[in-house]
């Protein structure tokens, strides 16, 4: 006679089985990760299936006793092997509901399934042994569903391997957790997506056979969301250790001196403030602390104050006046005015005439972003041109760039008088073939040229002044001429990186400017009579966008 068996699975339990088999069934490696990570490219996608196939697809369900279990599931046709301890859902879930994990039963059981590639895989159970003193938790899960995952199991997991698996599926998802199963001997990483439209494909685990300790822990910190919030709501004690650092030539001096007691000297600091400053700049990448003692990095060399295009004026403008008006950024979203006029008493660029040693240090800030002014010397030929015109022009870097690159072209620079006090020494060795030209480009611009640059002048205004600037352009602007417009962009879609977000803001606070898309800038060239012809990337996120005057 055959022994019944008492069913121990909840019929919701037995259906949210059958889901996920049907889930695995309908889909394979590439159908997971393009459903659930929808911005890899399909390089991207192609490399990680590569690297590491779908697995299995989990559920956690709520038996009332592990007994007869596996019978009880071989009778709904899912045929599981041997059962293994949990370690990492266990510990998920005595964390989340507060209950010891040693009064938490949960074995790991697998059935053979396949994809619907053909491929082998796996339904994976947990199964938590659930009394009734614990059917909150159940409910909680049922509903939930937070322990649902997929698995790509990666094939042949190195730290190497493994760290760039992590990384690329850590831009798109958050790490979740994750832990080390002794009794499997694997490493689990979890990732969620916790906005994902379709709640079977939030989460993702990535089985990596062995123990990565190292990356596990990195996994678990930058799991927990306050570790990351921290770090992004003191950003600006990084802004103000850098101005701090260029304040005391810290990379001046960090060139030829590595011990603490030598700095301390050099920059007249207290030794041990200056030893904590130097930690802190190492985990920013700043400085490089090792046996032989400090040293600079490829970053804070830029800050060095000999070096030709030094960041050293950006690093004190960022730190100083900017810092301050950042400070008042509430006032700047909920007016929609700068903040810089409120705190310093009038508008960014008459406060700057009328302070020559910050408009000083404000255009050297400037052209610290010379490696974009190289780059446009390559990118477009000037050699054509038998006058470019830099429409203001700050302290001539650009020109000086661009006559220097090509010694036949003549450049006539206008800005506001304050500013051309600036460019004189930067463009003195190209002096013969250059004039200066104080002017107001809402009024008028040397009507001689053959190109005409805008670089960085459009994003300190509103569409409304930028159409009195081009429009000016365009009356004064011979009709052969071209108009060169070097600005960040911003994304047209909301998943690129861009340094124009967050620089967007700096307009909104310092200038009363905006950064704009390149369709912005198109519909504001077109109203001005110009048509866009091209746009080609620069270095640190700016384009030049090239015109001409639409015939
Ligand atoms: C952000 S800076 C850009 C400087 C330079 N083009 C560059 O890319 O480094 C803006 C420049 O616009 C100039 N400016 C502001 N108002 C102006 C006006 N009405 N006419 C001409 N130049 C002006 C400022 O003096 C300043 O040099």
């Amino acid at each position: 006679m055959t022994a019944t068996i008492a069913p121990a699975l909840a019929p919701e339990d037995l259906t949210r089985l059958a889901t996920a088999m049907a889930l695995i069934a309908a889909n394979d490696t590439e159908s997971v990760l393009a459903t659930a990570i929808p911005s890899l490219s399909e390089a991207e996608r192609a490399a990680l299936a590569a690297h590491a196939p779908l697995t299995h697809a989990a559920v956690l369900v709520f038996p009332s006793t592990l007994d007869g279990l596996g019978e009880e599931l071989a009778h709904h046709g899912i045929e599981v092997g041997a059962m293994t301890p949990s370690v990492v859902v266990r510990d998920r879930l005595s964390r989340r509901y507060a209950v010891p994990a040693a009064e938490l039963e949960i074995r790991i059981l697998r059935a053979p399934v396949t994809d619907r590639a053909g491929r082998p895989c796996e339904l994976e159970i947990f199964a938590m042994v659930t009394p009734p003193e614990l059917a909150h938790i159940a409910a909680d899960e049922r509903l939930y569903g937070r322990e649902n995952h997929f698995a790509l199991a990666v094939a042949d997991a190195d730290p190497i391997v493994v760290s760039g698996l992590r990384a690329t599926i850590a831009t798109r998802m958050r790490p979740d957790g994750g832990g080390y199963n002794s009794h499997e001997g694997a490493t689990v990483l979890y990732f969620r997506d916790a906005h994902h439209a379709l709640p079977a494909f939030r989460r993702m685990e990535l089985l990596c056979a062995g123990q990565f300790p190292h990356l596990l822990a990195t996994h678990q910190r930058e799991s927990v969301p306050g570790t990351q919030l921290l770090r992004l709501m003191t950003g600006a004690w990084a802004t103000q250790a850098i101005a701090t650092a260029v304040e005391l030539r810290l990379p001046d001096h960090l060139a030829t001196i590595p011990d603490l007691p030598g700095l301390a000297a050099a920059t007249g600091a207290d030794q041990d403030s200056l030893g904590r400053l130097l930690r802190y700049l190492t985990t920013l990448g700043l400085v490089h602390t090792s046996a032989a003692g400090y040293a600079l990095t490829d970053l804070s060399s830029l800050l060095r104050s000999d070096l030709e295009g030094t960041m050293r004026p950006l690093a004190q403008m960022y730190g100083g006046p900017f810092y301050q008006s950042f400070a008042a950024l509430t006032d700047a979203v909920r007016t929609g005015e700068e903040s810089y006029a409120k705190v310093f008493g009038a508008h960014h660029f008459t406060h700057m005439a009328a302070n020559p040693e910050l408009a000083e240090l404000f255009h050297r800030s400037m052209a610290a972003s010379n490696a974009m002014f190289t780059e446009l010397t390559r990118v477009v030929d000037f050699s054509a041109a038998g006058t470019v015109i830099d429409v203001a022009g700050g302290n001539g870097e650009l020109l000086a760039r661009v006559l220097t690159a090509n010694p036949t072209v003549h450049g006539v620079l206008l800005d506001r008088p304050h500013a051309l006090a600036t460019a004189k020494s930067t463009l003195a060795p190209v002096a013969t073939r250059c004039t200066l030209v104080p002017g107001d480009f809402t009024e008028a611009v040397p009507t001689v040229g053959d190109v005409y640059l805008l670089s960085r002048v459009l994003h300190d205004w509103t569409d409304a002044q930028c159409r009195t600037i081009l429009t000016t352009c365009a009356a004064d602007m011979p009709e052969h001429a071209e108009l060169l417009v070097i600005e960040r962009l911003l994304p047209e879609t909301a998943d690129t990186d861009s340094l124009a977000v967050p620089w967007d803001i700096h307009m909104l606070c310092n200038v009363g400017g905006r950064e704009r898309t390149e369709s912005h800038y198109r519909a504001l060239l077109a109203d001005a009579g110009f048509e866009l012809t091209a746009t080609c990337p620069l270095p640190l996120d700016t384009y030049v966008l090239r015109a001409r005057k639409a015939r």
